[in-house]
């Protein structure tokens, strides 16, 4: 007993990194784990540069990672990313564009399970949003329970900006946090709000001068809920949350077989893969390349 109380303590003690999901290229872990020991937060950070894309790895790591706090006994979780410029850049576009079928079925149930996990976490969970978050990392930020955001980023669901219609379940995301109708007029122009734009919305939920100060604040709103009993708010959250959740859960080949079919289909990969080309050229006159 005494003894498993000590493991515990050392565990809240020390800075957990998770090492399973490695970067092939550079063997640095994809997320890094920490837990406060005097808050009992563990912060989440992603940690593949350059724009934390959503690869089948990151998310597996986010998926472990979730796991990790559901069972060490965090109070809370923040996730934020590593990049000081980019949250997360949504999916990897390596994956969509001319993709190999088997890892295509892979990453899109991964891509499920990421948002199922973030969705039915039982701690509160809240995002300090340190970059840009872009569809996959709108999506990341939005299944959280609370939003606070730097100046002077973008963030919003912009599939059909590059040819693609959101998932039904995706969409429900948006539902959660914005009223229906300009869900629906952000969601079909593809909008990229300001962070400005985005508190006016009921997007975020605050904006912070710094990391340190939307870490803060992000602990400030996980410590509201400390009267509050853990499992009657994990069941409530969950309650709240089961019809969307539900809908995907329900037919969730059926979602797979739909996505795979849009994905496949040669307009959607030529407007794909025009879009990532431009993506490319903008990196590379950025870096004086061309
Ligand atoms: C019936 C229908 C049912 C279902 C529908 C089915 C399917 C729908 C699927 C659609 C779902 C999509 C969700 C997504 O998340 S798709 C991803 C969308 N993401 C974006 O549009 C973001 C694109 N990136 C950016 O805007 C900028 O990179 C960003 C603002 C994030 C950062 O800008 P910064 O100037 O800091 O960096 P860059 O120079 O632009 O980029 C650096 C390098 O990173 C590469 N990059 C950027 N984003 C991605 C990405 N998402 N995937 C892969 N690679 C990415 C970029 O090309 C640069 O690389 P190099 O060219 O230098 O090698």
């Amino acid at each position: 007993m005494l003894r498993s109380k000590i493991l515990n303590r050392i565990r809240l003690l020390k800075p957990v990194i998770d090492r399973r999901c490695m970067s092939s290229a550079s063997k640095t872990p994809l997320t890094l784990l920490e837990v406060d020991d005097k808050s009992g937060i563990a912060t989440l950070s992603l940690n593949r540069p350059p724009v934390n894309s959503l690869n089948i790895d990151l998310m597996n790591s986010i998926i472990e990672s979730i796991t990790e706090i559901e069972g060490n006994k965090s109070r809370g979780l923040i996730l934020t990313s590593a990049n000081d410029r980019v949250f997360c850049a949504g999916l990897d576009l390596n994956e969509l564009h001319k993709p190999n079928q088997e890892r295509l079925k892979e990453f899109w149930a991964v891509f499920q399970d990421v948002w199922l996990a973030l969705h039915l976490c039982s701690v509160p969970t809240a995002a300090a949003i340190n970059g840009h978050a872009p569809a996959g990392g709108c999506l990341l930020a939005t299944a959280c329970e609370y939003r606070v955001m730097l100046p002077q980023m973008t963030i919003g669901l912009n599939e059909t900006q590059f040819g693609y219609m959101a998932p039904k379940w995706v969409m429900l995301s948006y539902l959660s946090v914005l009223p229906r109708r300009l869900a629906e007029r952000a969601l079909t122009q593809g909008k990229l709000f300001t962070t400005a734009e985005a508190l006016d919305v009921g997007l975020v939920d605050e904006i912070a001068a710094s990391k340190e100060e939307a870490l803060a604040k992000c602990s400030t709103f996980i410590d509201s809920f400390s009267k509050a009993n853990p499992l009657a708010r994990s069941l409530t959250k969950k309650q709240i949350r089961e019809p969307d959740v539900q809908k995907l859960i329900a037919d969730r080949a059926g979602d797979l077989k739909e996505c795979l079919e849009y994905i496949n289909s040669p307009l959607l990969q030529d407007g794909l893969g025009a879009y990532f080309e431009a993506l490319k050229q903008k990196s590379r006159s950025k870096a004086g390349k061309s």
